[in-house]
């Protein structure tokens, strides 16, 4: 079943599991060493291009033919019940104090300039899985603004949401950001689902 023992957050305004513990802390530290090898500063989608300060943290894209993130990979889209060809690399991000990533949504906005090239390869992010891979000292909380909540970054906890309505459009609650980590450094990975097939899958 998918999502099997996750919670499902209980708000109807949006579909979202949380699954504490989906990796093992061997697993985070692996990745995180993964992603401190290839970090490099992270970019926006033109939308959000305007405020220097939107996301202050960095990224990598990481290699889809290492064994810890096939492995990752493959378990992430099983549990989801997704194609691994609709999703794009998996990413990790680090934030270090004062870093953050505003309020912005994964999908890509239909009605934006910019709709048409990023969803030329796939079509819409229609899922968002994220893991913490481990706890900054203080900060660094993913607040969903409409929903009013916070989660809070714990090692190996999932957080997955649909970024489309019941009727097929976006759905505007899933508006969420990364808090500014205060003290520590705060490690996560993204994996963004599409609608349809990558020209070229996310793992080999
Ligand atoms: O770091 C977080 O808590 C949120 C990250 C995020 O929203 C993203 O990478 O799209
Ligand atoms: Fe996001």
């Amino acid at each position: 079943m998918r999502f099997s023992g996750a919670q499902r957050v209980p708000d109807s305004r949006v579909e979202m599991f949380i699954r504490k513990k989906f990796l093992s802390a061997d697993e985070c530290s692996g990745l995180i060493a993964l992603i401190d090898g290839l970090r490099r500063p992270s970019t926006i989608t033109d939308a959000y291009g305007a405020d220097a300060d939107f996301r202050t943290s960095e990224t990598a894209d990481l290699p889809g033919d290492d064994p810890l993130v096939r492995d990752v990979y493959a378990r992430l889209a099983d549990y989801a019940g997704l194609p691994i060809a609709h999703a794009e690399l998996l990413q990790g991000q680090r934030y270090a104090p004062g870093q953050q990533f505003k309020a912005h949504t994964d999908y890509f906005e239909p009605t934006g300039l910019d709709y048409f090239p990023h969803t030329e390869d796939g079509g819409q992010r229609s899922w968002t899985m994220m893991v913490y891979l481990n706890e900054p000292r203080a900060g660094g909380a993913t607040r969903f603004v409409h929903l009013n909540k916070l989660i809070q970054p714990e090692t190996g906890k999932l957080v997955a949401w649909h970024n489309r309505t019941a009727d097929g459009g976006v759905n505007a609650n899933t508006l969420h950001a990364g808090m500014p980590v205060r003290a520590g450094t705060k490690y996560v990975i993204t994996a963004w689902f599409r609608d349809g097939p990558r020209a070229r899958p996310p793992v080999w």
